[in-house]
């Protein structure tokens, strides 16, 4: 495709997203009319694709200056990428498949814009300003984190009195993880996982490494696919939350002799082992869909592997030595860098935070530290969601409230 038929395609992809986020569309319309981030520069740091895109022109539409680049080198769709930078407010720097060095440096084109907030997606904006760019972060009012890995890195700065500067743990609220952690992954892993491969997975032994609210998703809808499903813990509560889901749970050393496929999302590293490798069986199939490329350990597979070699789009085969194990997307979140991410309803929900979040940090001096999703910013999400699927919720009646605030009766 030549460039114009490239803006055409990511122009394309955006429509259909925007027609599909329609919380985002109640805010962005408020946005237009009010103005309420006029003056201000936001960096981002995020997967480029069509739902975060319609995310920006919001920032946008609100009257912000917005420069964007990739939070994952296998993310990024250039069409969009490209239909992006056309447009007014908007500078984006990212580039599908770019190497270490190149992804560092368009951070660093975000970080030039000398933003007053930023938005990142695994903290790697928050770390270069604390690290590299420190003479930047006077001119910050406050971030926001749209993902648990980024959250546990913040919480863990704060702690040793590292973090310099407000942000807000997107993530953490409730009509972010519970929608887009849970059914989001769990469809979307699936979508790349499915696609990518062709093959069948009802009658396979999957193995999830995780049970939280990436792993529930992936574990359910495996199952709703036919799989025969295995989870891998570390935490007892969840383990057991899994067993009483109705899936078996072991321990990793014995779900890799018998699983057929794997999906990793833990948000830790050494998921999967030499060790590992060596007891699976022949064909298994590795997918992760929960933090960078460190879940499966690459380093370990490329030096058992006697031969490497791509078997179909964003499969490689490793050859142990009698026995293949293939891995999609190297080892990538999978729903991202082998499909087109979450659904745009489930995003929808996700950057309807976002959006309110940068908001709430313009018009609210925060102090350092981390912070949740203001309460009333999570119902009002939760209602124009509902609101727009059509769906009307009950409302307590003054005797049901003073009934279920009291002590006095029904004892
Ligand atoms: N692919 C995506 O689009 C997507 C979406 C949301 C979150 N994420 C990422 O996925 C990861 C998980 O997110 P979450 O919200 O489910 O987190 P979570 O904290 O709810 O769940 C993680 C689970 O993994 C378990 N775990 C940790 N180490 C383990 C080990 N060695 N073996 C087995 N289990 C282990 C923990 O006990 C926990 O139950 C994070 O890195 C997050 O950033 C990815
Ligand atoms: O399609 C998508 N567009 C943008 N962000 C996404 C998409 N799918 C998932 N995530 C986001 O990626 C984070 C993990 O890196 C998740 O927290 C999720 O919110
Ligand atoms: N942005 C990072 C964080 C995922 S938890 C990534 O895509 O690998």
């Amino acid at each position: 495709m030549n460039e114009k038929e490239l803006i055409e395609s990511g122009n394309m992809k955006m429509d259909w997203a925007r027609n599909h986020m329609p919380v985002l569309a109640i805010i962005r319309e408020k946005f237009e009319e009010e103005k309420p981030l006029k003056g201000l520069k936001v960096g981002m740091a995020l997967h480029v694709e069509a739902k975060t895109a319609v995310l920006v022109e919001t920032l946008a539409a609100g009257g912000a200056e917005v420069s964007i680049t990739g939070c994952n080198p296998l993310s990024t769709q250039d069409d969009v990428a490209l239909a992006l930078n056309i447009r007014k407010n908007i500078s984006c720097f990212a580039r599908y498949g770019v190497g270490s060095q190149e992804y560092y440096e368009a951070i660093d084109r975000v970080l030039d814009s000398r933003p007053d907030i930023t938005i990142d997606d695994g903290a790697d904006l928050i770390f270069k300003l604390h690290k590299e760019r420190t003479d930047l972060l006077p001119n910050i009012l406050g971030g926001c984190e749209e993902t648990t890995t980024g959250v546990h890195r913040l919480h863990a700065m704060e702690k040793e009195g590292a973090l310099k500067m407000p942000v807000i743990a997107v993530n953490d609220a409730m009509t972010k993880y519970l929608f887009d952690n849970r059914y989001g992954t769990g469809q979307s892993a699936w979508d790349g996982i499915n696609r990518t491969t062709n093959l069948l997975v009802a009658g396979k032994n999957v193995v999830v490494a995780g049970y939280g609210w990436c792993g529930r998703g992936v574990a359910m809808r495996a199952a709703g696919l036919g799989a025969s499903v295995i989870v891998t813990e570390v935490d007892p509560i969840r383990a057991l939350e899994a067993r009483m889901d109705g899936y078996r749970v072991m321990k990793m050393s014995d779900a890799a002799k018998i699983g057929e496929i794997f999906v990793t999302t833990t948000g830790n590293r050494d998921i999967l082992t030499a060790e590992h490798f060596k007891s699976m069986p022949d064909g298994a199939i590795l997918a992760n869909s929960g933090h960078f490329n460190v879940e499966i350990d690459m380093e370990a597979l490329n030096s058992l592997a006697k031969t490497v070699r791509t078997v179909r789009n964003n499969i490689k085969e490793y050859d142990i030595g009698g026995k293949r194990i293939n891995v999609i997307a190297e080892g990538r979140l999978v729903n991202l860098a082998a499909g087109d991410g979450h659904p745009a309803e489930v995003m929808d929900m996700s950057f309807a935070n976002q959006a309110l979040c940068v908001r709430y940090i313009a018009e609210n001096k925060l102090p350092n530290g981390v912070h949740r999703v203001p309460q009333e910013l999570d119902n009002y999400v939760a209602r124009m969601k509902l609101e727009s699927m059509g769906i009307s919720i009950d409302e307590l009646t003054e005797a049901q409230r003073s009934y279920m605030s009291g002590w006095e009766c029904g004892t």
